[in-house]
């Protein structure tokens, strides 16, 4: 297959928090081949536009482009010559910061002419002056311009302006927010005027588009526009220049320069892979958890060990070489590893007893190590003893370490006999697998997992929730993959009171807070914990009461479900979601058993508030063992 060559990477500077040197430092670090500058960074940096031109020299940057002009076309006298002397202090600036390209978005200006010809005549003579110095100009319909709000209308002015030096920026944020599309640009536009491209995402917003794009917008990737279809479509038209970011997003601006930029080109390579120009190692098929692995020391370790062992595990084995032990019940194996000098050990000093790792069942564990690697993910490969199978692992962007286990060598030869001693026994065999692992997230970290789970894992996220905690707002999102195998809610809470915000302070960072086991029946596995005396999440009895009146359930069938401490769920399909949650081990994580019948894909959301209620009235005790009595 001919793969046509890539094209240079550009991010504009407003897409990155810091100076302008700290954006531009962050851009080159990443691997960017270029930068936008964007007027308001060069104002405010304190040297002139040949220092910016040697730093971006010295970074090995091309300056793409300079923007934006702004209010420039059919402006009635004397604005129109005005904006004309503009223009050339303008290109006197380009000329010294060593770019060719001006960026002119449509007029805002109120006393702007609604006239077409005016607009082309300006950019005429503008085009003309520019020519003259060797500069070009490209024209970009803003999705709020006063007049020209759409591309074909822009299109129209280059059109008739009909200048060499005068060509289109296609932006896809307003091309694609207000639901327009690039049908017949191939047709129509011809690709020598295809001057500039600049790429950006974003999540459907019902709210006025100048606000949705000045503070919502995302890499291409992260948000729920056709930005591929979008990209296709220009390149079907002869497009040869630059890919160029431009995002404006609050939580980016906050964000460390390093972190988002490296973001910003994990996504153009993600969008290069959909558009046939990147070939990266192909996605996994992924088809589950196959351990959960906690990093705890010998008193974390043996209290862990005893809290699971109410939920029916046994320990199964202990490793050849480590200090680590296995446990399980059923489809489920969780990892304790107390091993000093291990990834798990770093974990247990920053994080204390918490989860530090999972692995994941891939077709081919190799496979995404070479696209993780592809995507600038960084890869860990822990030291093994002799005869031990070595595991892959990639990190998440918070750090969480996931492993790579391979489907076919774990069916051929369960992992655990290679480098366990296992122990004869019998567990509870009550639960099947990990349904899901959710995880608390920093406050401005889940942009970049959305992309880590989509570019590198193709998990596609779930629509999100607002969960409303006794203490401030929870949002969620689930990431969802391999046919129902593998779903990872993602927490995020500005507030730090939440127990989402208590688990990340808590912890010193993120990771996951609990875990919910399958069961093919809810209520028999609860049932054989509490008998072990697990320690249940207490649910009130007005949660029961409300459950009837909104569900109609048998008196009987509430009566069972609170005994059980079972919260219940019901979709529109009438898919059914049953499940029980224990109390936090340690207050950090805590674990549940769910089961689902009738094709029930959700979390149980519309629990979550009666769920971290309950946990925060709970506090930290162990909580009440065993089932409760309905009197
Ligand atoms: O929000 C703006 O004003 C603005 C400026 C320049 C652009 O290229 C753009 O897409 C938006
Ligand atoms: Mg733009």
């Amino acid at each position: 297959m001919n793969v046509p060559p890539r094209l240079p990477t550009a991010i504009a500077t407003v897409c990155l928090s810091g100076t302008l040197p700290d954006k531009l430092e962050a851009a080159a670090a990443a691997g960017f081949d270029g930068v936008e500058i964007f007027e308001n960074d060069l104002l405010t940096f304190d040297g002139t536009p040949g220092d910016v031109r040697r730093m971006c020299e010295d970074l090995g940057l091309a300056i793409a482009i300079f923007q934006p002009f702004r209010d420039f076309e059919a402006m009635p006298e004397p604005q129109r010559t005005r904006n004309l002397d503009r223009a050339e202090r303008k290109f006197d600036t380009m000329q010294a910061l060593g770019t060719d390209l001006l960026l002119v978005c449509s007029s805002v200006h109120p006393a702007v002419l609604p006239e077409p010809e005016r607009a082309a005549a300006d950019f005429r003579e503008m085009a003309e002056r520019a020519a003259r110095r060797g500069l070009r100009i490209c024209y970009e319909a803003l999705a709020w311009g006063r007049h020209v709000n759409r591309w074909r209308q822009a299109w129209e002015i280059v059109q008739r302006a009909d200048h060499p030096a005068l060509g289109l920026c296609l932006d896809s944020f307003h091309t694609l927010a207000p639901g327009d599309d690039l049908a017949g640009l191939a047709a129509t536009v011809p690709p020598e005027k295809l001057f500039f491209l600049q790429l950006a995402d974003a999540p459907k917003l019902s709210m006025d588009v100048l606000t949705w794009s000045r503070h919502h917008r995302l890499f291409p990737g992260q948000g729920e526009l056709p930005v591929a279809p979008f990209l296709a479509d220009l390149l079907a038209a002869g497009y040869t220049g630059p890919l160029s970011l431009e995002i404006f997003n609050d939580e980016f601006r906050a964000a460390p320069s390093r972190r988002i930029a490296r973001d910003g080109l994990r996504s153009l390579t993600w969008l290069e892979e959909q558009v046939g120009r990147a070939p990266l190692p192909g996605l996994p098929l992924i088809s589950g958890i196959e351990f959960v692995e906690f990093a705890v020391d010998h008193a974390a370790g043996e209290a862990l060990g005893r809290f699971v062992e109410t939920l029916g595990f046994r320990r199964a084995g202990r490793h050849r070489s480590k200090d680590v032990e296995l446990w399980r019940n059923g489809g489920v194996n969780l990892v304790l590893n107390s091993e000093p000098d291990s990834a798990a050990a770093e974990h247990f000093v920053l994080h204390g007893p918490s989860v530090c790792a999972m692995a994941f069942r891939v077709d081919d564990p190799e496979r995404v190590v070479a696209r993780a690697e592809a995507l600038q993910y960084s890869i860990w490969r822990e030291r093994i003893g002799a005869g031990e199978r070595r595991i892959p692992g990639v990190r998440a962007p918070d750090g969480t370490l996931i492993y790579l286990v391979g489907e076919a060598a774990v069916r051929a030869r369960p992992i655990w006999e290679d480098d366990f001693h296992l122990q004869a026994g019998k567990d509870s065999a009550t639960l099947l697998g990990v349904d899901h692992a959710a995880q608390a997230v920093t406050p401005g970290m889940m942009d970049s997992f959305v992309l880590f789970f989509r570019a590198l894992f193709g998990l596609e996220p779930d629509m999100p929730w607002d969960l409303p905690d006794p203490y401030g707002l929870v949002r969620s999102r689930a990431f969802v993959g391999g046919g129902g195998s593998i779903r990872l809610p993602l927490n995020v809470s500005e507030s730090g009171r939440t127990g989402t915000g208590r688990f990340v302070s808590a912890v010193a960072g993120a990771g996951v807070h609990h875990i919910a086991f399958a069961a093919a029946d809810a209520a028999t596995a609860v049932e054989a914990a509490a008998a072990l005396a697990a320690p249940l999440l207490d649910i009130p009895e007005n949660y029961y009461e409300d459950l009837g009146a909104r569900f109609g359930l048998a008196e009987e069938e509430l009566a069972e479900l609170a005994r059980l401490h079972l919260l219940y769920d019901r979709d529109a399909a009438g898919g059914t979601f049953r499940h029980a949650y224990t109390h936090a081990f340690c207050d950090r994580f805590f674990l549940e058993i769910v089961s689902r019948s009738g094709g029930y894909t959700g979390f149980g959301a519309a629990n979550a508030p009666v769920r971290m209620a309950a946990q925060t009235r709970g506090g930290s005790k162990t909580g009440s063992a065993g089932l409760r009595r309905r009197d």
